[in-house]
Order: structure tokens, then sequence, then C-alpha cells
């Protein structure tokens, strides 16, 4: 191994330097995928399990360690049971790692302009406008890599373009496929009346009831961005990652959904305060 330097007797290779960075990013994107959320109150559960575990090893503690030793052997089990959600959005990260590839390929056939040719966002910002001043609740998914096709197949395929009309008769109370979510991917809608997965982050505003649930808890559980307008308030709502974003104006709303299906994100996703209205919110009047 190539001698980098060395401190005392500890001789720090090349090697052990790449490690060590490669350990660093690992940790560093374990932390991301798990920041605000419940997982991290498990993580630290099992971390000071296991220190008690290595104390009462040390201080030869027989039937204890005995004890606390089962739960470790089983330990990798539980983790990946108890953190699947993590574990889930952590491969699909490294997934991406892929698509930069097929990026790079599709940027030189000028594949992104097309793309963006073929969506029409001014017909999802009217019928959020038409939806907010109406009052109607809405919950809609956009899919930037993939179909969802787990999801979309707990509702209704209808692979029909964007459309204002389409979605403002969708999301009408009187229609049969306004209840749960519609999946946007590609500019289509995949699917309408779909379920999403509830979160379970306990820091929510009583006032979020399970439309604002379920579109924090799919931005948890997918690389979506979820948009929900409140049947109650009007109020229009962004998730993405597991975070809500504060009252945006319906220009913001645009440019961040843009930003999101360009892949061409800034990280400044902040958790909605508790309590919020828009009334008191500085950003607000989307
Ligand atoms: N898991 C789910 N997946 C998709 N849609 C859901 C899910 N749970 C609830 N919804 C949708 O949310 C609607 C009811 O939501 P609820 O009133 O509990 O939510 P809310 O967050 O208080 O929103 P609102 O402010 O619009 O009342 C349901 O009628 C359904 O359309």
């Amino acid at each position: 191994m190539t001698l980098l330097f060395k401190i005392g007797f500890l001789e720090v290779g090349w090697v052990d330097f790449i490690d060590v960075f490669l350990v660093s990013i690992l940790l560093y994107q374990i932390y991301k995928l798990i920041r605000g959320s419940i997982a991290v109150n498990i993580f630290l559960g099992i971390l000071a399990l296991y220190l008690i575990y290595l104390i009462v090893q040390a201080a030869q503690m027989e039937l204890l360690a005995t004890i606390l030793g089962q739960f470790m052997g089983v330990g990798v089990l539980a983790m990946i049971i108890l953190f699947q959600p993590e574990i889930r959005k952590f491969l699909l990260v490294i997934g991406r790692g892929t698509e930069f590839r097929e990026n790079i390929f599709k940027t030189i056939t000028n594949w992104r302009s097309q793309y963006h040719d073929d969506f029409d966002i001014q017909q999802i910002m009217e019928a959020a406008k038409t939806l907010k001043a109406t009052r109607t609740g809405a919950l809609v998914v956009f899919s930037r890599d993939t179909e969802l096709k787990f999801y979309a197949e707990t509702g209704d395929a209808l692979n029909a373009e964007v459309n204002k009309r389409l979605l403002l008769s969708i999301f009408n109370k009187n229609s049969p496929l306004h209840d749960g979510a519609v999946i946007i991917h590609k500019g289509r809608i995949k699917a309408a009346r779909c379920v999403l997965p509830v979160s379970e982050n306990d820091h929510l505003p009583a006032t979020f009831g399970l439309r604002h649930r379920s579109a924090l808890g799919m931005s948890e559980n997918t690389d979506t961005l979820v948009m929900a307008i409140s049947e109650e308030t009007g109020r229009l709502i962004l998730a993405r990652n597991g975070k809500f974003l504060k009252a945006l104006k319906l220009k913001q709303v645009e440019q961040k959904i843009l930003e999101y299906l360009h892949n061409d994100e800034p990280a400044n996703w902040e958790e909605l305060h508790v309590g919020e209205t828009e009334a008191e919110s500085p950003t607000s009047n989307s």
C-alpha cells in the first residue's frame, strides 16, 4: 500500500484515505435521507443499544451481554425492516447514478428540450389556479423518472395528455375519479384515484389531514414532487423529499415544478412551520 503520511504508529495510505472519504459520503447521504424523519429516533435508539452492549461486554456482565447480543445478532435484519423506506430511497439515489450517463446521451440528442415542449406546464398552473379559487381538493404526483406503476395500479389508468379541463374534471367533487391522487409522467396523466403512502411524521400541523400526509409520504418514499391543494383552505403545498415547501406564489410553484422536471433543483426546501397559515406567510398568495 502506498504510504501517504504517518501519525505516530499509524500509517495512512491512499487506500485508507479513499476508504474514509467514501464512508464520510455514505454517512452524509444516510444523514440526509433520515434527517427530520422518525428514522432518526430509531437510529439513535439502535445506536444507544449498541453502546450499552459494548459497555456491558467490556464490564463482562455476561447475562445482560447475552440478552443484548441476541438483539445485535438480528440487528441487520431489524435495520432492513425498520429502515425499509430509507433504504429504498437510498438505492433509488444510487440507481440514478446510471441516469447520469443517460443524461449525457440525452443532452447530446437534445432530449431535454423535446421533453419540455411535450409538457405544457401552463395546463397544470391554470388548473391549480381554478382548483385553489374554487377550493377543490387535489393531489398531483409529478414523476420525472418512472411511471410509478406500483402506485398507478392502485388507481385507474388514463394515459391522457395533461390538460386543464381534464384535471378539473378529475378533481371535481362529483367525479368518480376525484378521490386519491393523479400521477403525471412525461407530460401524461398516467392514472387517477391512486392511493399514496401516508407519512408517519409526528411534527405535522394538526390541520394537515390525510391528503397532506399522503403528499408527504409519497415524497418520503419516492423521488417525486407532490402538489396538494386543500379542499378546506384552498392552500397549495409542494412536498419533496419528506418536506413541505412554504406557501408559494403560483409563479414560484411553476418554477419549482420545472426545476424538478429538469433535474435542476436548488437545495432550499424548508419545512412548513407548525401552525403557519397562508395569511401569516410572507411568501403567500399562491
Ligand atoms: N393515502 C391516500 N392516497 C391518496 N389520496 C388520499 C389518501 N388519503 C387521503 N387522500 C385524499 O384526501 C382526501 C381527504 O383528505 P383529508 O380531508 O383527510 O385531508 P386534508 O389534508 O385535511 O385535506 P383538505 O384540507 O383538503 O381537507 C380524500 O378524499 C382523498 O381524496
